[in-house]
Parts: C-alpha cells; sequence; structure tokens
C-alpha cells in the first residue's frame, strides 16, 4: 500500500534524525503515524531494530491494541499498545517515544508531575503563551502497555502533549511528525533547563 510506504520512509528519516540526536540510542525508542482513527490503525516501527537504519519497509501496521493487522510481516514496537492509546485519546497523527536523558531525571526528582512555567521555549511546546504552568504528566514503567495506558487516560490534560515514563522515557505527540518533532525538542530544551538550574 503507497500510503504505508509513505509513511514508513517519513518514519525512517525521523527515526534516522533523533538517532542522530542521541535519543534513539541502541534500539530504543519508536516512532508511528496514525493512518486512520476509525478503526484506528498506525504505522509504527519494528521492534528491536536499530532506529537509525531503518528502511521505509521497517514498519507495521497495528490495531487499536497495538496488535499488527494479518500478514505484517515483522514485528511491532513492543510499545505499539501505548502508541494506540495515546493516538486514541489524544486524537495525535504521529507519537514519538525517545529515550531522551532529561525528562528521566526529572521524573527522578518530582516523580507527581514535572511543572514548568515562565519559559520563552513553553511557546514551541505547543502552549500559547510562555507563562501558563505546565505539569508534564509522569507515570511508573511497566512492561504491559494496558497499565501504561490506563495511567495516561488517567491523568490525560489536552493541553500538554507529553507523557514521561519513569526510568523508561518520553512520548510525545502532534498532528504529524513534524509538530511531535518540535514538540520533543523544545520539551527536552524545557527539562534540561529544569533539571540544570533547580
Ligand atoms: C533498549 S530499548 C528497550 C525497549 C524500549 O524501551 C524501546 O523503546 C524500544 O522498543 P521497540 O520494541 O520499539 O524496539
Ligand atoms: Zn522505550
Amino acid at each position: 500500500m503507497i500510503e504505508v510506504f509513505q509513511a514508513g520512509h517519513a518514519l525512517a528519516a525521523e527515526a534516522a534524525r533523533y538517532t542522530a540526536m542521541g535519543w534513539m540510542r541502541g534500539t530504543s525508542g519508536n516512532l508511528s503515524v496514525t493512518l486512520d482513527h476509525d478503526p484506528l490503525r498506525l504505522v509504527v516501527t519494528a521492534s528491536g531494530l536499530d532506529k537509525g537504519e531503518l528502511s521505509a519497509a521497517d514498519v507495521v501496521v497495528v490495531d487499536a491494541a497495538g496488535e499488527a493487522l494479518p500478514d505484517q510481516l515483522q514485528r511491532p514496537s513492543a510499545e505499539a499498545g501505548l502508541h494506540a492509546r495515546i493516538a486514541a485519546v489524544a486524537g495525535a497523527g504521529a507519537v514519538v517515544h525517545l529515550h531522551m536523558l532529561a525528562p528521566v531525571i526529572a521524573a527522578e526528582r518530582w516523580p507527581g508531575g514535572i511543572e514548568l512555567r515562565d519559559l520563552e521555549m513553553l511557546k514551541g511546546f505547543g502552549r500559547a503563551a510562555h507563562d501558563d504552568l505546565v505539569t508534564i504528566p509522569v507515570i511508573p514503567n511497566s512492561q504491559d502497555m494496558r497499565v501504561l495506558g490506563d495511567a495516561f487516560e488517567a491523568g490525560f490534560d489536552p493541553a500538554t502533549p507529553a507523557l514521561v515514563v519513569a526510568r523508561h522515557g518520553v512520548y510525545v505527540w502532534g498532528e504529524d511528525l513534524m509538530a511531535a518533532r518540535h514538540r520533543a525538542e523544545c520539551l527536552e530544551w524545557l527539562l534540561r533547563f529544569k533539571t540544570e538550574t533547580e
């Protein structure tokens, strides 16, 4: 399907970019784009691969539970279920999961949520004003995507397009891959600033 191939091409290019930033080290991280919202269908990166070396074929189409549709050639990301939950709840067009260090360090210090305010970069994170109080939710890590999904949904705020999974990494989303990347880049700056100044 051409749409899936195009999504795969875009996901591979984004993953190479994030790898160059040091945010997809080893085989860490995964990315998805939403093909359809009803029924929910995502194109997600395949599991266990070096995300800096993906080709357009290294993607899998999954359903709302993160399960591969029939006849897919690879295994979907182990975290596809959380991507699908975020896409369903937030209406996201793209979700990126990155193993950035700053969010994980911040979650260690502020496990109840990471507060940000009075920072110009908040505008790049999708907020209308720099002086909003923004709380980035933190949830405990789990290997069960339903547990992570339930914890995400319980604390979901439509105005905050990010979630930190403690001792793991961060999820950021947007209407497309570029919007998600811009938000992820700004959030990394904000959390690095916070951990280095407080
Ligand atoms: C060292 S990566 C451990 C698994 C993980 O957290 C991750 O982001 C990559 O998982 P995937 O199944 O998408 O390769
Ligand atoms: Zn991960």
